[in-house]
């Protein structure tokens, strides 16, 4: 169901912008010129169809923001504009647990508008944990990032921090207040710093003494971020949104680094170290298949590079659907890697032969042309414990289904060939 935002605004120049805006964030945006046309319109609906709403400050049958009241009594969260921006407007808005205030100064503000909707889309995945003996402090904390759709998780101390981690794998950010009751908080942050990387975990330490040496000592200590108490709202909020979006570039950048760009499997850099990391001990039972297509570079020369592409991502394609269960990789070239851990010679082989068949017939059309393509697998169920040793076998088995002339799987354990 593609979500609404109810945008509450006189002006028609700013109500088009920002309806423009809620549509490009895939959002349909429910347009209202008053406070009144805003209850007739929203008369029928639910909170739950809504991401937010977005509210002018003054409004002709609104002036002193009862359309804000309006829009939060109704559930909704509610992201304010304003064209003034001075300090009894500011303090009216925050009186009033609203998501945040975009002063109407220049183009830039909008660009934070779409960032901030479509954050609130994205931050319902994202748990962030609260450590902090001060129960008002904490509920301060926790309302703001309520506010921002996060999933927050209190702790008052610093060991059900850590169970709470623990149990919570998707919490991202830890706001940690700068005195804690069982550990010093920096030696807490130092213990965080050891077990979750910067591209893991940011901590951000709220602080409520004045001593200028402590934001020094909590970073070097492995904070990311710190703050001092009493702290802007405006400030605080957009220090926890860079948090979390320095969080998603590293993730970027590691999915990246990870991805073939080609056909977005995993490439031979991710697969050993998942195969490294993740089976440290490779199981006994388990199996290992490499796979090269045949005379892919007759392919290249008779269509082309361009039709080249097409059959390789077309294979990688049916590989990882057909695969979806085990750890599939593309090594480089026309040649893929298929780890199958927990399976026997008999379960492997039936796999990939029927993998071989439904390759042999796929027909990949490109430009025009239908392409037909066969492909030569090495199976090894031998016993190894370290994945070179597993992949030469593979290698060998493979240059042998080359040699037995191609479109074939060649395993090293005696299996029926029957399907
Ligand atoms: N289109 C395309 N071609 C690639 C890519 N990577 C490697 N190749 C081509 O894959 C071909 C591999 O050719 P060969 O190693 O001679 O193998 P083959 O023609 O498949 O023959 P056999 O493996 O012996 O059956 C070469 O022409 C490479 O240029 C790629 O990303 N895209």
């Amino acid at each position: 169901m593609q979500r609404k935002v109810l945008v509450i605004e006189d002006s028609s120049t700013s109500l088009k912008l920002v309806s423009k805006l809620v549509r490009k964030a895939g959002l349909q945006p429910v347009g209202a010129r008053s406070l009144t046309e805003a209850r007739v319109r929203f008369a029928d609906s639910t909170p739950e169809e809504y991401l937010c709403a977005v509210v002018d400050y003054h409004l002709p049958d609104a002036p002193h923001g009862e359309a804000i009241d309006f829009a939060v009594e109704s559930y909704l969260p509610t992201i304010v504009v304003t064209g003034q921006v001075n300090e009894e407007t500011r303090a009216a808005v925050w009186a009033r647990p609203v998501v945040d205030y975009i002063p109407k100064e220049n183009a830039q503000v909008y660009d934070y508008l779409s960032r901030l909707m479509a954050r609130l889309q994205k931050n319902k995945f994202i748990g962030i944990l609260v450590v902090n003996p001060n129960r008002s402090q904490r509920n301060q904390v926790t309302s703001l990032l309520n506010r921002h759709n996060f999933l927050t998780y209190e702790a008052s101390h610093g060991s059900e921090a850590l169970d709470k981690l623990t149990a919570h794998p998707h919490i991202q950010v830890v706001i940690c207040s700068d005195k804690l009751p069982d550990v010093a908080a920096t030696e807490f942050v130092a213990r965080l710093r050891k077990e979750y990387s910067r591209g893991e975990l940011s901590i951000m330490v709220l602080a409520n003494d004045n001593s200028d040496l402590l934001p020094a000592r909590f970073i070097k200590s492995g904070a990311t971020d710190f703050l001092r108490n009493p702290f802007c709202y405006e400030e605080f909020l957009c220090r926890v949104t860079m948090l979390i979006e320095l969080l998603e570039r590293v993730a970027d950048i590691r999915r990246a680094a990870n991805t073939d760009y080609l056909t977005g499997l995993p490439n031979r850099r991710h697969f050993f170290y998942i195969l490294n990391h993740q089976y440290r001990n490779l199981p006994t039972k388990q199996a290992l298949a490499l796979l090269d297509l045949d005379y892919f570079k007759r392919v290249n020369d008779r269509y082309g590079h361009d039709s080249g592409d097409a059959v390789l991502k077309s294979v990688a394609s049916l590989l990882a659907s057909e695969f979806a269960d085990v750890f599939v990789a593309r090594l480089g070239g026309e040649e893929f890697c298929i780890y199958l851990p927990g399976f026997s010679a008999e379960e492997a082989f039936r796999r990939l032969e029927r993998f071989r068949q439904k390759v042999e017939h796929t027909r990949i059309e490109n430009n025009g042309d239908v392409i037909s393509i066969t492909t030569s697998i090495g199976l090894t169920t031998r016993p190894a414990n370290n994945i070179e040793a597993l992949l030469s076998f593979a290698d060998s088995l493979l240059y042998q289904a080359k040699n037995d002339g191609r479109n074939q799987v060649c395993s090293d354990m005696p299996v029926a060939a029957e399907v």
